[in-house]
């Protein structure tokens, strides 16, 4: 993974690249570029042998134009200010590609969680809720899951919450478990989503999905389940991978089996009757599909130029830098962007907050339906712009569509002449 380049400058020009379609004022397009504000804060926590250990933590409030904030918080020792930034701008244009009545915001702890217990994560988790408590709220800034957090953390920063505020407020995270209020499908939407923009990716390019080869770099919560979906559409998964390195099996690779390996031994590394590969062979493999499905900056300038896959499917935020962009957009490699293909996270953490606020639940089946229509709108969607604004890639045409509606919303607010 490079490390050159910073996630905020990559949202700034994906955003400046688009922004040349559209005739929207500059000052607009500035103001799109930046967060409208940056919590930082230094959290300590009582440690299980007694001392005191002190972690940063950030949550970025991006935009708010078209609703409260809305995005996930992530555990992980790479997390920065730039970063968080970053993923909250994204955030933004996600909830405006899929057209729901969001802003985009996101936070982090830079945390290892391996190393801790899960009584140490509780303490974190509940200290940073009780940071967050003056600026979250269901109107206000929605959490949810993001890497190496899930139900647990969701249900914790909800408990904190509530006792603080005295109040039944469900609706001020997503992605909690069902039985504190989470939806059905949640777990599995963004992978849904990658699955379903691979689908639509394959039919608008008039390629066959049945057989095509598959590599999936990441095999967490969005990547395992993309797989496991995409596998259920007849594709041949050849590789996965997770930080621990690559699995490669040109006959195909069993998700199901490769997941309860790795839940029981903790990587994929190791499976059997398999070839290893590290994850820079497995991105530049040759093959139908590749789904970049771990964390940002996972292909370079320098890796692209050695790209062979044939379309590429962003479960991940971020996983292409610009130069990547470049280069695959020269050598006619079809990329079908993160705004769109894991928007499925944030679509059915709505329903959740609709859920919630209603009091009144959906079965899966309702979830999953309602998903696909977001989904397959927001694809023809961007496809149409792709074709009507003659834009160089797909990212470009999901930018176009996302930057207009924010616009629309904050000049129809009566921000601007
Ligand atoms: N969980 C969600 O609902 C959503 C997640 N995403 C994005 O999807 C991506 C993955 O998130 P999750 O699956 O939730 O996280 P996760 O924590 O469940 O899984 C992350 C996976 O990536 C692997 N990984 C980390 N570094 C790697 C590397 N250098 N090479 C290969 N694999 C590596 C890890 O081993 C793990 O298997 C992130 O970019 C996240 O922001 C996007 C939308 C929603
Ligand atoms: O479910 C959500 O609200 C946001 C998920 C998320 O963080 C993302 O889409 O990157």
């Amino acid at each position: 993974m490079s490390d050159e380049a910073n996630p905020f400058e990559s949202l700034q020009e994906q955003i400046d690249d688009a922004a040349a379609y559209l005739d929207v004022d500059d000052d607009i397009i500035h103001r799109l570029k930046y967060p409208e504000r940056v919590l930082e804060t230094n959290l300590s926590v009582d440690l299980d042998d007694g001392s005191i250990e002190r972690f940063k933590a950030f949550r970025s409030e991006f935009n708010g134009d078209r609703g409260p904030y809305k995005g996930g918080i992530r555990y992980h020792p790479g997390v920065s200010r730039d970063e968080v930034k970053a993923l909250s701008g994204w955030m933004v244009y996600k909830c405006a590609v899929v057209d729901i009545p969001y802003g985009g915001g996101k936070g982090g702890i830079v945390v290892d969680p391996a190393e801790y217990s899960a009584a140490e994560l509780e303490r974190l988790t509940r200290s940073f809720a009780e940071e967050l408590r003056p600026f979250i709220g269901e109107d206000n800034d929605i959490p949810a899951p993001d890497v190496n957090t899930g139900q647990r953390e969701m249900n914790w920063i909800k408990d904190t919450y509530e006792t603080l505020e005295n109040t039944t407020e469900p609706g001020v995270v997503t992605g909690k478990s069902i039985d504190a209020g989470g939806s059905a499908g949640r777990v599995e939407a963004t992978g849904r989503s990658t699955m379903l923009t691979a689908r639509e990716a394959f039919d608008y390019l008039d390629k066959d999905i049945e057989g095509a080869s598959v590599a999936v770099q990441g095999y967490g919560n969005a990547g395992w389940i993309a797989t496991k979906l995409i596998d259920e559409l007849g594709a041949n998964i050849v590789a996965v991978s997770d930080s621990s390195g690559a699995v490669h099996d040109p006959d195909g690779l069993d998700p199901v089996a490769v997941k309860e390996f790795k839940r029981e031994t903790g990587s994929v590394s190791g499976y059997e009757g398999v070839e290893e590969l590290s994850n820079e062979e497995l991105l530049t493999m040759d093959v139908d599909l590749l789904v970049p499905a771990a964390l940002e900056n996972a292909i370079d300038g320098d890796l692209a130029a050695d790209v062979q896959a044939d379309v590429i499917v962003e479960a991940a935020n971020g996983p292409l830098t610009p130069d990547a962009d470049d280069v695959l957009t020269e050598k006619d490699v079809h990329v079908f962007p993160d705004i769109l293909a894991n928007a499925g996270g944030v679509t059915v953490s709505y329903f959740e907050w609709v859920q919630n606020r209603q009091r009144f639940y959906w079965s899966e089946e309702r979830v999953n339906e309602e998903l696909e229509v977001i989904i397959t709108d927001a694809f023809d969607n961007l496809t149409d712009a792709y074709e009507a604004f003659d834009v160089p890639n797909f990212r470009t045409a999901a930018y176009v569509v996302a930057i207009q509606r924010v616009v629309d919303a904050f000049t129809d607010n009566g921000n601007w002449p």
